[in-house]
């Protein structure tokens, strides 16, 4: 334990500084006015910082110059003197290996009247996430939007809840599905996934409960259903809203009893997995409509997450495309200007993540250099869309309906020139980092200076 010295013979903190070994995970002891007070060994060895106590958790962990809720953040600190209880929130903090996610909670600790007078900071890492390319994690992202749903994932992994996930195509359903797996209880044993779009029901029978031999012309052999390979552990069904009705009521019955008959067996069996759902569609719309059973819908819908589609997250996008742009050429490095960048954040992406992954990956293979201009982008948007005609399902949300249409009837806007894509990326990333220039720049990958360039502000600025 380290503890901060203070002017006088009494630290009237240091009991308190000492019960913060107890803690298996970083912790520190703070003030009410933000200052770090004292901090565990844990501490010390993942985030390394000797000289933070003293210091302003703020400045710490952020970089701000402001409690972060003056910085447009969450700030525990300031929830728990609201509240008087313990507060949890989910962070990306800096540290020696870079910006990571942290699930901040903070207890506070009462003076004699009951007000709070110290708090102890808990800080326990997310690693099913990360916020800098080359973290080797699969999830990415650092918005605001994307923290909030990790939150939830974060919480509801330690949970044995139905989980249903909605969410755009190519939004990183799955993968959150995977997420959720790993991090739960029951990780270490299998995840099974049955995309449930395109089945008959006969296929959707025999694949999720298996058959026995001789249970329909073809069955030459026992087949494990898909419900006995995730006994113990999670079953995801991708593609909920297309379970056929007919097939729903055997889903529901597999749910509330736990039990099933493979095809061709009387033999009731059991398996103890926990449910994850997906779909893209609007099940609440399809229960009014008949299509989807309210009992049904119910059962899986105990812990609903609604994952942000690509176009709410746009200040994403350059930690996104580097880290996919790792995944695409393994061992080369390959660059994205501030015009690629630009480029892309004019785009609505219907097709979420994965399309961003093709539109790079066709970017690449366009290129002579291992740097990618907003020429190339456009390039690789042209060969989707050589007619200029609109994807299909494209649903792009308010900020970017000025860009293209938000339904397919409706004639397609072409895009604005890359000048005003450009200017309207760095104004939204202005507005989700509350002005924060410094941060915005570092986002866009572009110095300090070519931010106001490109915003019209006044040099002068620079210098306050
Ligand atoms: N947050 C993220 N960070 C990095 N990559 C992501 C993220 N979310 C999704 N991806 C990538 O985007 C692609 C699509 O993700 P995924 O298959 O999980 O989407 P989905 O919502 O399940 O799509 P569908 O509904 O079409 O099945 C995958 O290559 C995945 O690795």
């Amino acid at each position: 334990m380290s503890v901060i010295a203070t002017d006088g013979p009494s630290l009237p903190h240091q009991p308190m500084a000492y019960m913060l070994e107890g803690y298996d995970c970083p912790a520190i002891l703070v003030s009410r006015d933000y200052q770090i007070l004292a901090t565990n060994q844990r501490y010390r060895q993942l985030f390394g910082d000797a000289e933070a106590e003293g210091q302003h958790c703020y400045r710490v962990s952020h970089g701000y110059s402001i409690p972060c809720d003056q910085a447009g953040e969450d700030c525990p600190l300031g929830a728990a003197v609201q509240s008087g209880h313990k507060e949890r929130v989910l962070h990306v903090h800096q540290t020696p290996r870079g910006p990571e996610h942290v699930d901040v909670e903070l207890i506070p600790i009462p003076d004699d009247q009951g007000q709070p007078q110290f708090f102890v900071e808990l800080m326990r890492a997310v690693p099913m996430a990360g916020a800098r390319a080359g973290s080797g994690k699969s999830l990415v992202g650092e918005t605001p939007v994307f923290n909030q749903m990790l939150a939830k994932v974060a919480r509801v992994s330690a949970s044995d809840a139905a989980v249903l996930l909605l969410g755009e195509s190519g939004s990183g359903k799955e993968l959150v599905a995977s997420a959720i797996h790993q991090a739960s209880l029951r990780k270490d044993k299998a995840l099974v996934t049955l995309e449930c779009a395109g089945l008959t029901d006969t296929l959707f029978e025999s694949e999720l409960f298996g058959h026995v031999r001789g249970a329909f012309t073809g069955a030459s052999s026992r087949r494990t259903g898909l419900v006995e390979l995730a006994d113990g552990g999670t079953l995801f069904l991708d593609e909920i809203g297309d379970v056929p009705l007919s097939m729903q009521v055997k889903l529901l019955r597999l749910i509330e009893t736990g039990t099933y008959r493979a095809v061709g067996s009387s033999q009731l069996r059991h398996s103890d997995f926990r449910l994850v759902c997906a779909t893209h569609k609007n099940l609440k719309r399809m229960v009014e409509s008949g299509e989807f059973r309210r009992d049904l819908y119910y059962r899986i819908n105990v812990f609903p997450l609604r994952l942000p589609a690509l176009r709410e997250r746009l200040a994403d996008l350059p930690l996104l495309a580097k880290s996919l742009l790792q995944r695409i050429s393994p061992g080369k490095e390959i660059h994205i200007t501030g015009s690629a960048v630009a480029e892309l954040s004019g785009y609505a992406f219907p097709g979420n993540i994965r399309e961003l992954r093709n539109i790079l990956n066709r970017a690449v293979i366009l290129s002579d250099t291992n740097v990618l201009e907003g020429q190339d982008i456009q390039q690789a948007l042209e060969i989707d869309w050589p007619d200029s005609a609109p994807p299909p399902e494209a649903l792009p949300s308010e900020p970017l309906k000025q860009l293209n249409s938000s339904a397919p009837s409706e004639a397609w806007e072409a895009p604005p020139d890359l000048k005003t894509a450009e200017r309207n990326y760095l104004q939204q990333l202005m507005a989700q980092y509350q002005g924060d220039k410094e941060r915005v720049a570092k986002v866009a990958g572009i110095s300090l200076r070519s931010l106001y360039r490109k915003l019209n502000h006044k040099l002068v600025e620079l210098s306050k």
